[in-house]
């Protein structure tokens, strides 16, 4: 401490505000490291050992002794400053030239402190986050206080960053370690001063409840909710918040439209009461009138922008656009969060949370149809973030919801019971073509032969796997800050063609991300990114056992290609319908049992946003 002057403001400007503040700089004691300038940059501190010479660069008995001679962190990486209490700090001295660096010298000196908490990303493995925390120190308490004061200021022009946050925490969720990994985390955001209101749910459906009954003033309030649990749990806080919301809605399966009538008899009403009108038919017995499902749209179309009759996208706007999502993973496939933060880790989670990153995600809308008494048509709407999925990957969350007590391991478990079992349903799925078909691998399927030749050849060889810094995830929507999120554009698919798919099908898939898991790496659909405003449909027609094993472990491996088969049908697309007979099979929307027979859906392009900066794997 000798070099500190008796003034410990003497040659130290400080200044109120931190934008004009730039290159301020004290003498402090780092701990751990020695006596150190800090200075204050306008993105950030740096500092530089006060005598390099005599921290660094000793060599003894064949090792290198190296103490960082300088270090820096952004504003945007601190998460947290603290003035702490008097206390140790430890200052390390060379013992001289010739002299073992094992011999180094501790010298703890006790000082006024305050602790500067940030965020380093891991060396081999950049998408997790950890812990940095710098303990700066010095003999003058007012010097320690107007460094705090200095750092809050710059944190506080960080706008992005929450302050209020609703947290739910699923305390069976996973391992049932729900409640563990919330304390874990919990003092990163009492450190950067965010205010938490924490429930901890008592039985399912107790989040959407809260979330579907808080008034919109207190949800106002928030500047997001935070889920501490799986898929599942995030579903259902997802669904507490838009099903308070009118949204348009997709069009239903035409057949069962038609059996219902379009004269009017039977209207049909959206969440807004709309009436629905009695218009021409389509041409399309696929394409339903928009008005007649209460979807709010022109129904009839025309080239003529002047006229009244424009058409209007189908726009959901949230009431309040800053509002956002987080997730703290303690569930048993985390496929949400291993797709956005790219890391299964509470801590990165946390800190990509109060650091207030921003990431959009699409959000597909999901339609059960279904007649009440009266023949009224009633729409039972979810949304679902990650994935909708209908046969094996319904029957494999049935079937575990009876081994829940195994934790993640029912997921192997079911599985195994579910394949063996190799059941196929019935279906007939029609879907809005967005792009050019890829043309068919020419292969009858009839025989044994050509279907293994359809198994090797090569099928949709092109594809932009969802990796590092992956450009289409990180891609900001251009409507983000002007506009509401849109679904399909309807009032224009009279020149939009909807295709048709029917036959025996082991599972029916609509992938809304690439849902990688441990499990499967590259996730289901490898192609599927963030917000890229697609359902990527993998349609899995039924086959022989090996063939369908073959395609899982095409799943389980990365870089496997499990679309590369005559049995799987892939298809991007922005809406379907989904019609079934016979056998039921239920619906797997994020982990929640969806009973349907008819549905429709139709993806809302970056919908919400989440607390995630982007998959950096
Ligand atoms: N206190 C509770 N007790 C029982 N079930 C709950 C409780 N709170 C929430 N749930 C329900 O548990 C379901 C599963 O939760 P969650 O997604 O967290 O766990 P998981 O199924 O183990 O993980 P994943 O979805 O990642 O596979 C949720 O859909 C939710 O409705």
């Amino acid at each position: 401490m000798e070099r500190n002057s008796e003034n410990p403001d003497e040659g130290n400007e400080f200044h109120p505000n931190p934008v004009s503040a730039s290159n301020l700089s004290s003498n402090l004691s780092l701990d751990n490291v020695g006596e150190v300038t800090l200075t204050l940059n306008s993105d950030g501190l740096s500092w530089k050992l006060l005598d390099p010479m005599e921290n660094v660069g000793s060599s003894c008995c064949g090792i290198e002794s190296v103490h960082e001679v300088a270090g820096e962190i952004k504003f945007s990486d601190i998460y947290a400053v603290e003035l702490t209490n008097y206390g140790v700090i430890h200052e390390f001295r060379h013992p001289g030239v010739g002299k073992c660096f094992l011999a180094h010298e501790s010298h703890n000196i006790e000082m006024h402190r305050f602790i500067v908490h940030g965020v380093q990303k891991s060396k081999s493995q950049p998408c997790l986050w950890v812990l940095a925390s710098y303990t700066f120190g010095h003999k003058d308490l007012e010097t320690c206080q107007k460094w705090v004061k200095l750092i809050d200021a710059s944190l506080n022009m960080e706008v992005e960053r929450p302050k209020n946050l609703l947290v739910f925490v699923h305390p069976m969720s996973g391992k049932a370690n729900g409640r563990r990994t919330w304390e874990t985390v919990a003092p990163i955001f009492s450190r950067s001063k965010i205010k938490t209101k924490v429930l901890v749910t008592e039985r399912a459906g107790h989040a959407f409840d809260v979330m579907a009954s808080t008034t919109n003033e207190e949800l106002n309030s928030y500047d997001g909710a935070v889920a501490v649990g799986g898929d599942g749990f995030f579903n259902e806080i997802l669904n507490g918040l838009l099903l308070r919301h009118k949204a348009p809605f997709p069009p239903a399966p035409s057949d069962f439209i038609e059996a219902i009538g379009t004269d009017g008899s039977s209207p049909v009403h959206g969440p807004d009461e709309t009436g629905a009108e009695n218009h021409q038919k389509e041409e399309d017995p696929l394409l339903v009138n928009p008005r007649q499902i209460g979807m709010g749209f022109s129904n009839s179309r025309t080239d003529d922008a002047s006229s009244s009759n424009i058409d209007q996208d189908s726009e959901f706007p949230l009431p309040n656009q800053q509002f956002r999502f987080g997730i703290i993973p303690a569930g048993s496939t985390d496929a949400i969060v291993i797709c956005t933060t790219g890391a299964r880790d509470p801590v990165t989670s946390a800190l990509h949370i109060v650091l207030g990153k921003r990431i959009c995600l699409d959000v597909a809308q999901v339609v059960r149809w279904k007649t009440t008494l009266t023949s009224n048509v009633e729409p039972c709407i979810r949304y679902a973030a990650s994935f909708a999925g209908y046969g094996f990957y319904g029957d494999v969350i049935t079937e575990s919801e009876k081994y829940r007590w195994m934790g993640p391991k029912r997921y192997d478990y079911a599985g195994t019971k579910v394949f063996l079992g190799h059941r196929s349903y019935e279906a007939e799925i029609a879907y809005l073509e967005v792009e050019p078909e890829k043309p068919k691998s020419g292969i009858d399927g009839g025989r044994l032969i050509n279907k293994v030749r359809g198994l090797l050849a090569p099928k949709n060889p092109e594809r932009i796997i969802c990796r590092s810094n992956c450009k289409i995830c990180t891609r900001k929507p251009v409507y983000s800050s002007m506009r509401s999120p849109r679904a399909t554009p309807y009032s224009r698919i009279e020149r939009t063609r909807w295709l048709r798919t029917k036959g025996r099908f082991l599972s029916v898939g609509a992938a809304i991300m690439s849902n990688r898991n441990e499990r499967a790496p590259d996730g289901l659909v490898a192609d599927a990114h963030l917000a890229d405003g697609f359902l990527h449909l993998l349609l899995i027609k039924d086959c022989p056992h090996a063939f369908y094993l073959w395609h899982l472990m095409q799943l389980a491996k990365k870089g496997g290609n499990p679309l590369n088969f005559d049995f799987v049908e892939y298809h991007k697309t922005s809406a379907f319908t989904f019609t079934s007979s016979g056998k039921q099979s239920s619906w797997n929307l994020d982990g929640e049992l969806f009973q349907a027979h008819k549905l429709s859906a139709q993806v809302f392009q970056g919908l919400i946003s989440l607390f995630a900066a982007g998959p950096e794997v």
